[in-house]
């Protein structure tokens, strides 16, 4: 990495620094292969023009100008040492290209391309039959066998379409040659399926024989593409060759001495640097045709692959290479530049894109890289597979390489004290399993022996339960095992990477975001090998926790759904400042913060990808639905895909308060100005901490107290290092403040208290403020969260709300009212000036009595509370600690602004997705 830099900046140097680089490499062995990919990568434009490349011998790099990965020859000191009985020179570039890539004779075309364009000097080229032939064969014998006579219809069907590819893609000789062959090939496939209907059977040598034409046929019509060029191109039938053993289930082992051997005649004969071999078919040891099984051609390139000690086999496909997750599930998803050999064994049995894991095995054996590319975009670099480079710096990012997961799954459970300390109950469970056929997909039992715990595919666990049942009947009936029992509806999500083993953190990292996302664990696995963590989850969570754990990984961006309750001055304000936000957050944090919803109190919008910020007023009037507060959190919280859900409550409304528990067991995030919740019912609040402090949910109200001040987060952090609170004094209401602030001169308190409601200080009802319920709310707010047990009524308040305006129906009749009462507060107000002190709202808790109290009060003009502006709060802690000065915190309590930011900080939307608890207290 550190020489990438230097290569951007000098070109020149980048040579010299990557041909130290190879010497070194050379010598050390090839444990930074994948490294000294990437950086070869982007040093390639230097290395590929230059004629003096010949000392970098066995190095893959970026060939900028073909635009493909390239071997530089010769791989390594000990590889060089261990192909020392080859053909001499330069190394093997291996290509396999699948059926896809054979489909057409435009596609054959493309494909001897791509092997003109490989610079290598040593090119061997497997392929498999053009695409269906394969399948379009099989059918040939099944019909024959079957005594169909319709296999003659189905034969001059390959014979046209292969008939027609080559007529395409070749002329002249070449045509001719191929074409007569290929005729003498059909009449002896003819006469062999007839024997196979008169017989009405097929051996499987007779059925391999016939479908390995598939190959034969592919393999020439490419050889004879490239020498089309004037390049010299021999092919290979790998019968001639590859020689293999069956093993049973559908498996074969090749014969690498006895293949080596034969290959080396083969070379004897034919000399050629630039190899057509057909894939997929071999021999067995008594020269009778058979094929890789379903292994296939991937196979046979790595074989022959490892047997000519290549430089580095690429196999061809229609993917860009190997995905972190499937990207079906996972759009965010990236493709790996590189995978290690384990790795990749991984993620194939995960059934991600990838080799299957007996294919890496040849190749693994002499480090030789296996490149996954696209035949169809030949810009994408592809996944190189390869050993791992050594841990360079441990970081979680490159621990977890992918993700993986696996649906239709059911957990068996076998409990009971009976089971520990006596061997072979594992042997008995597994046996009985394996009895009805069905296939153990992860193990998991605790030290404790009391159960076992085991994932089968659903479709068979009925009859692995029913098989447990029975052999467990004793058992079951003493009491030695207390239950079989069945969990239906699982899957699994697996972890994988190689420096897992090696690295802190990881599972806790995986548990934390799965936890974040509010996804139950069912069972862990994780085999000492390290190189995956298993877990199983309800199936219905599988997409979310792929998801939460993919972007936890920092492989995707972290998705944040969010819905705003209350578009009113607050939630607005926070819509505005969210659409600027939302981008910095993408950009700087990696997050992904969407508005999935919006609901006011008659109509509400719904989006499935999130709302366009700069329209939702207008969607809110044109393309609204009524709103229904239970559909709005259903739809929030149903999406797959976001597995961190945020509800932001904007409104005043106690009923929406009441719902706070719901959402947080949902695993919803909530955030919230509104005081209703934490200031309503006192066992209702206790009960709604209480779960947030065992829930991994986050609950946020720092705005309920003072606004964007942090009132709530000095209490606690004074609460978490130990300080004792005494007391907590202050003027909590900006609007009061603003009114007593303002109310001088001639102006008449009415006026004042409408700025105050127009400047967007007041409640949605300003009675609230002037009645001093909200101060008191405050006040019972920060009375909890110091740890007093009070309700709202425990607290005496001093109402500014005439005795007769206390029954206006409507905030507006208030507002109409209030000027007949002016004269009585121009009254209080000169009083006060006439001792020498202003008029001031105050609230108090007084945690040492256990008591809190809300009043009208005089201040002396030098007092502090006396020196305010604006809309300001001041809040006074006296504690242990700050006992004779309090601690103080000043400035604006109330307005949109200052209220709504404090929610997005983007360091709480952070911590939101990745586990850090940012707001808590101390517990009662
Ligand atoms: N204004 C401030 O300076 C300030 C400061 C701190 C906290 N707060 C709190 O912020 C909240 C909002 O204040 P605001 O000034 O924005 O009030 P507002 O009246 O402007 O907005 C409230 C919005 O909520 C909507 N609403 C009411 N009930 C609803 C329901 N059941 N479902 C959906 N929507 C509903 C209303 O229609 C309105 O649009 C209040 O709880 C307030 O105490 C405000
Ligand atoms: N109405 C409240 C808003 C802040 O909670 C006030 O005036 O303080
Ligand atoms: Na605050």
């Amino acid at each position: 990495m550190r020489s990438l830099a230097v290569a951007s900046s000098h070109p020149g140097a980048a040579f010299a620094a990557g041909r130290t680089r190879h010497l070194r490499a050379a010598v050390s062995g090839r444990d930074a292969i994948s490294q000294r990919w990437r950086c070869e990568k982007t040093q390639g434009r230097s290395f590929g023009s230059s004629p003096r490349t010949s000392h970098l011998q066995g190095r893959l790099y970026m060939d900028v100008s073909k635009n493909m990965l390239t071997p530089i020859a010769a791989v390594s000191v000990e590889q060089a040492e261990a192909s020392a009985h080859l053909p001499k020179g330069d190394m093997w570039s291996v290509h396999k290209f699948g059926g896809t890539c054979m489909g057409t004779s435009q596609r054959i075309q493309n494909v001897a391309d791509i092997v003109l364009r490989d610079p290598s000097e040593r090119k061997l080229v497997v392929v498999s039959a053009m695409h269906k032939v394969t399948d379009m064969m099989y059918n040939l014998v099944n019909k024959a066998q079957s005594r169909d006579d319709s296999y003659i219809i189905a034969l001059d069907e390959v014979f046209e379409k292969h008939m027609t590819t080559a007529k395409d893609l070749l002329g002249g000789e070449d045509l001719a040659r191929f074409l007569s062959q290929l005729h003498t090939d059909v009449s002896n496939l003819k006469a062999m399926l007839r024997a196979i209907y008169i017989a009405g059977h097929a051996t499987e040598s007779f059925s391999d024989f016939v479908v390995g034409h598939g190959e034969l046929w592919s393999a020439q019509m490419l050889s004879f593409a490239i020498k089309k060029s004037g390049t010299p191109c021999s092919w290979m039938d790998m019968r001639e060759v590859l020689v293999v053993n069956p093993t049973g289930s559908n498996q074969v082992d090749p014969d690498y001495l006895e293949s080596e051997k034969r290959l080396e005649k083969w070379f004897a004969r034919q000399p050629a640097e630039t190899i057509i071999a057909t894939g997929f078919i071999a021999s067995t040891p008594e020269n009778i045709p058979t094929t890789l099984k379903r292994d296939g051609s991937d196979f046979s390139a790595a074989i022959i692959g490892s047997l000519v000690k290549a430089g580095q086999v690429t196999i061809w496909t229609d993917v860009d290479g190997v995905f972190s997750a499937d990207p079906r599930k996972v759009s965010e998803a990236v493709i790996l530049s590189t995978l290690s050999y384990q790795e990749a064994w991984e993620m194939s049995y995960f059934g991600a894109n990838v080799l299957h894991p007996r294919t890496i095995i040849p190749v693994m054996k002499y480090n030789i890289p296996i490149i996954i590319r696209n035949m169809f975009n030949i810009s994408a670099p592809g996944t190189m597979i390869c050993q791992q480079p050594a841990n360079e710096d441990g970081d979680l990012e490159a621990c977890v390489k992918a993700f993986a997961t696996i649906d239709k799954l059911a957990l068996v459970n076998v409990e009971g004290t009976g089971m520990a300390g006596v061997p072979g109950t594992a042997s008995v469970i597994f046996g009985a399993v394996k009895d009805v056929g069905a296939n153990v997909i992860m193990i998991s039992q605790a030290s404790s022996e009391h159960s076992v715990c085991f994932a089968v595919p659903e479709k068979e666990v009925a009859a692995v339960s029913a098989a447990l049942h029975v052999r467990f009947r004793e058992a079951l009936s003493s009491g030695r095992l207390s239950k079989v029992e069945v969990i239906h509806n699982c899957s699994i999500l697996a972890a994988v990477g190689l420096r897992m083993a090696s690295t802190p953190g990881v599972s806790a990292t995986l548990f934390d975001a799965l936890a974040k996302a509010n996804i139950n664990v069912r069972a862990i696995a994780q085999g000492c090998s390290e190189y995956n963590i298993t877990v199983v989850l309800k199936q219905e969570d599988c997409v979310r926790a792929l998801r939460a754990a993919h972007s936890r990984f920092f492989l995707s961006k972290t998705t944040l759904a969010v819905g705003i309750i209350g578009p009113g001055l607050i939630g607005r304000t926070l819509l505005n400042q969210l659409k600027d936000q939302a981008a910095i957050l993408k950009e700087n944090m990696n997050i992904d913060l969407r508005v999935m919803g919006i609901t006011g109190s008659r109509a509400m919008v719904l989006s499935d990808t999130g709302i366009d910020l700069s329209q939702w007023q207008e969607q809110l009037k044109t393309e609204a639905e009524p709103s229904d507060l239970h559909k709005f959190i259903q739809h929030l919280s149903e999406n797959q895909l976001f597995p961190n859900r945020v509800l932001v409550d904007c409104t005043a409304d106690t009923n929406v308060a009441s719902h706070y528990y719901d959402w947080l067991k949902k695993g919803i995030h909530v955030i919230t100005p509104n005081k209703k919740a934490n200031s309503g019912p006192l066992e209702r609040y206790l009960k709604l901490r209480t779960l947030q402090r065992a829930s991994y949910t986050h609950y946020f109200y720092e705005a309920t107290v003072g606004a964007g001040l942090p009132i709530i987060s000095t209490l606690c952090g004074l609460l978490e290092t130990g300080d004792k609170i005494l007391r907590i004094e202050g003027i909590f209401s900006g609007t009061l403040s603003y009114i007593f602030n303002n109310f001088e001169g001639t102006r008449t308190f009415s006026d004042v208290v409408a700025e105050a409601k127009e400047a967007g200080y007041t409640e949605p009802d300003p009675r609230d403020d002037l009645s001093g319920t909200d101060v008191a709310r405050k006040v019972i707010i920060l009375a909890r969260e110091s740890g007093l047990r009070l309700e709202l009524s425990d607290i005496p308040v001093m109402s500014l709300v005439p005795e007769a305006l206390r029954s206006c129906s409507t905030a507006d009749e208030y507002m109409q009212k209030l000027p007949s009462f002016d004269q009585n507060w121009g009254r209080e107000r000169k009083d006060a000036e006439a001792a020498g002190e202003v008029l001031r709202y105050v609230g108090v808790v007084d945690v040492v009595n256990k008591k809190g109290q809300v009043e009208l009060r005089r201040y002396k003009r030098d007092h502090p509370f006396a020196q305010l502006s604006g809309s300001d709060n001041i809040i006074a802690f006296t504690t242990s600690r700050y006992k004779e000065q309090p601690l103080i915190v000043r400035g604006p309590g109330a307005g949109a602004e200052v209220t709504a930011g404090a929610f997005p900080i983007p360091d709480a939307w952070l911590s939101l997705s990745s586990g850090e608890i940012v707001q808590t207290s101390k517990d009662e």
